[in-house]
């Protein structure tokens, strides 16, 4: 009684009631959290936020913007360490593990790997990422001609190919990538193993725990891959650099020489994870994007129509951004209507404190709730609806003008809070503004016809997964070119992409196997440091092994 007592204490944050120890871990369900946090932010949240607890961790979960942007932007200096995640080893990297930046602890591993990542993005949307977003959706666009159903794997395939190429220069390793990025994914989320919710199983002894053998297993078998690209890009470079821009080059050949990066390991895990990171972040809205075109036809005809004119018959670019504000408020609308992180990404305190005359203990998960913010009837008037005009139109609270600039996905709440706040928001624009521009140029979006019903095969708006980057479930729709012309135009734009691509390639290597037989590259000496290199890579590589991650 006492126990219960105290954890409802009047005078602490709302919230519902708990139970000693485990809070209300038994009703909140595992799929679909963040409907039931909105339901008792609807209940308990009218202060902005709300407290609950789980098996022993005090969880405050933040509604209202204003109040995150108190915590987690102006309070962001104690506020911005990660919470462990139980069924991966090391998750903050507090023991050095130094492997996943987005789910560090604020350490000093967090610090350099966010500065370099930060860099890295930049530099490639400052010089539109080298094309490889172009080439990647001509090849997607001809594979939905080609073979149409199969259009959710060649989707997530297409953000994975852009992330290969940027990193390693070579598109050929996606589907390895996306494997391994879902299961990182997987083992990151409270929807995956049962150790995330019910804790103490992961600490059961290692001959009766298959959650930690097979996360043992899982771990090996990323950080391994991720070092193998690094030493092959590095081997590829060091016999006549036969590989061309891309971030693992530019790291060996620059960043190394003056990085506080504490060596390959690093090098190899702060870039893999960059690799991974862009797959299913970027593939989760393009995925709502078919669905939204599929049951707003009248939106998907204006997005086609402002293309249409202002590209004047060409596939959109990033150059033409500034003239689609109708493309970029449906996506940007698509990312509020169905957001695909609609938990949010949790922070943790790390001092105790008080905000609104409540004590904030510290190690309080503060967790912003994406799924309230996007659905607060105050700036999103009808927020269950898909309603693009909020972007476009005088009145709405949401407008801003000029519609150059806006609207913009940037900034956007989805994307997180203060010293946390996600590095992607650039590349996810420019690439949804790529691949959705490039879907309404070449076809209409359609639901697919049933011969056997006579129907139309459903396209559900609320069947998703429910890991932490959702995406929605498989369904059926048809891509219908918009005409044979179009279509013939679509392969030819591909055909003549690919033979560029391989011819620059060619021309590449050849000239870099020149350069190497001529002895002109290596006379900085990077070959001879490249050499060095590799043996202390093997040797850091095995000194890695052994050490093996926090069991
Ligand atoms: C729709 C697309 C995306 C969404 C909704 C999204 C959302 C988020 C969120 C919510 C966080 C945590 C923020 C916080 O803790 O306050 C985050 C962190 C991060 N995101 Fe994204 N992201 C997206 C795309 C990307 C892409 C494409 C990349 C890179 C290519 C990326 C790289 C990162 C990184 C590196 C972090 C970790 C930042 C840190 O912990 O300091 N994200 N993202």
């Amino acid at each position: 009684i006492k126990e219960f007592q105290k954890i409802n204490d009047p005078n602490g944050p709302p919230g519902p009631t708990q139970l000693p120890y485990i809070g209300r871990i038994h009703d909140l369900p595992i799929n679909f959290m963040w409907l039931k946090f909105k339901e008792w932010a609807d209940k308990h949240g009218a202060g902005g936020f709300y407290r609950t607890q789980m098996l022993g961790v005090n969880v405050l979960v933040i509604t209202d913007e204003t109040v995150a942007e108190d915590l987690l932007v102006k309070r962001a200096k104690y506020n911005s360490d990660r919470p462990n995640i139980q069924s991966l080893f090391d998750s903050k990297s507090s023991e050095g593990s130094m492997e996943y930046l987005p789910l560090m602890g604020r350490n000093k591993y967090w610090a350099r790997q966010r500065k370099l990542t930060h860099a890295y993005i930049t530099e490639a949307t400052n010089v539109k990422y080298n094309g490889v977003m172009y080439h990647e959706a001509k090849r997607w666009m001809a594979n939905l001609i080609q073979n149409p159903d199969n259009f959710q794997a060649s989707l997530e395939d297409m953000a994975a190919k852009v992330m290969c190429q940027l990193t390693w220069d070579d598109p050929s390793l996606s589907t390895y990538c996306t494997k391994s990025a879902w299961g990182l994914l997987r083992q990151m989320s409270p929807a995956g193993p049962i150790t995330n919710v019910l804790t103490p199983l992961w600490h059961l002894p290692m001959f009766m725990n298959p959650w930690k053998k097979a996360e043992r297993k899982r771990h090996d078998e990323q950080s391994a891959w991720w070092q193998e690209r690094y030493l092959t890009t590095r081997d590829k470079m060091a016999q006549g650099g036969r590989v061309r821009n891309c971030w693992t080059r530019q790291f060996i050949e620059k960043t190394s020489l003056k990085t506080n990066i504490s060596g390959d390991y690093e090098a190899s895990c702060v870039i893999g994870m960059l690799a991974l990171v862009g797959i299913f972040t970027v593939a989760g809205p393009l995925s709502y994007w078919l669905v939204t075109m599929v049951h707003y036809p009248e939106w998907q005809a204006a997005v086609q129509k402002e293309i249409d004119e202002k590209c004047e018959g060409r596939m959109p670019t990033l150059e033409d951004a500034p003239n689609l504000p109708i493309l970029r408020a449906c996506i940007k609308e698509t990312m509020r209507w169905k957001p695909n992180v609609p938990t949010g990404v949790a922070h943790e305190t790390e001092a105790d404190d008080v905000y609104n005359g409540y004590f904030i203990p510290k190690g309080t998960r503060l967790l912003p709730l994406d799924w309230a913010f996007l659905r607060n009837p105050k700036k999103y008037p009808d927020p269950d609806n898909f309603r693009p005009e909020r972007w476009l139109e005088p009145g709405w609270p949401t407008f801003q003008a000029p519609l150059t600039q806006f609207p913009t996905i940037k900034g956007m709440t989805s994307f997180g809070w203060g010293q946390r706040q996600c590095l992607g928001m650039s590349l996810t624009q420019d690439e949804l503004i790529v691949a959705c521009g490039a879907l309404a140029w070449t076809f209409n979006l359609k639901p697919k016809h049933n011969p056997a019903t006579g129907m139309n095969h459903p396209v559900p708006l609320d069947k998703s997964n429910s890991l932490l980057i959702i995406k929605p479930d498989p369904f059926q729709m048809s891509f219908e070119p918009r005409s044979e012309k179009r279509k013939e135009e679509a392969l030819r734009l591909w055909a003549e992409s690919d033979a560029r691509d391989r011819a620059d390639r060619a021309k590449f290597f050849q000239e870099a196997r020149l350069a190497q037989q001529t002895a002109i590259v290596p006379d900085n000496g990077l070959f001879d440091v490249l050499a060095e290199k590799k043996d202390e890579a093997s040797i850091q590589i095995r000194r890695v092994n052994s050490y093996g991650p926090q069991v």
